[in-house]
């Protein structure tokens, strides 16, 4: 059951937690930097965590790039094992979200971005209400195929950089039918983050699932 269906009804409203996960490079960034304004367009109020191994680079691109408030961008640093504070122990990114609820009252939603990973890593429900594994496919269209905790489990499966797929040799539609074959019917969303395309598919999925606004 997810985080907010146990938000009790006389308990102040919290902002829905989405997560971003994937292997190294697979674009989670270039997705945050594209949901901001398609999510900002729609006039949902948000804010940022970004988990890097002992920098906090990935909230600096984010800060700069002028598509949001420097202060709702927050960083946490993960060490050397990204998923441990996405599963096992996200207490460290918890109190992150919980202080931007506390200095933004009224944010509706917080985009948490994972440390590049590996196939195997999810988000505890404690921490997101939903979740997304950002896959490319430079990566390979067996990926899915190898059945990843994270193309399995995730919420949404996104296939980013569509747009390499004749350079590496991807037959995109049989690498989307097997993922979604894999996920069992599952939403599997293809998105080229460079130039925004497939982006208003997802956020029309995050205000239908996650915000129940449509
Ligand atoms: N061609 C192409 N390149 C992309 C696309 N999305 C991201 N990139 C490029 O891929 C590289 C990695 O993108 P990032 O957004 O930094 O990936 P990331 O998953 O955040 O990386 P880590 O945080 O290091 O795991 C960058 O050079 C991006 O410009 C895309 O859709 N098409």
């Amino acid at each position: 059951m997810s985080r907010l269906a146990l938000t009790r009804a006389d308990e102040p409203m919290t902002a829905a937690r989405v997560g971003i996960g994937g292997p190294v490079g697979s674009g989670k960034t270039a997705l945050v930097e594209r949901l901001i304004p398609a999510l900002q367009t729609r006039g949902i109020d948000i804010a940022v965590i970004t988990n890097d191994l002992v920098t906090a680079e990935d909230a600096e691109r984010v800060r700069r790039s002028g598509l949001i408030d420097p202060e709702r961008v927050s960083a946490v640093e993960a060490g050397a094992c990204p998923h441990t504070v996405i599963r096992e122990d996200p207490t460290l990114n918890i109190e992150a979200a919980d202080e931007l609820e506390r200095r933004f009252p009224g944010v509706e939603l917080i985009l948490l971005e994972s440390g590049g990973d590996n196939l195997a890593s999810t988000f505890s429900r404690d921490l997101t209400d939903f979740w997304m594994f950002v896959i490319d496919v430079a990566g390979g269209d067996d990926i899915p195929r190898k059945r990843g905790p994270g193309v399995i489990r995730a919420d949404l499966l996104v296939i980013n950089k569509v747009d390499l797929a004749p350079h590496v040799g991807v037959d995109l539609g049989r690498m989307q039918r097997e993922a979604t074959e894999v996920r069992g019917g599952r939403p599997v969303l293809l998105t080229n983050c460079r130039r925004g395309e497939g982006i208003e598919a997802i956020v029309d999925l995050l205000e239908r699932e996650v915000l129940f606004r449509k």
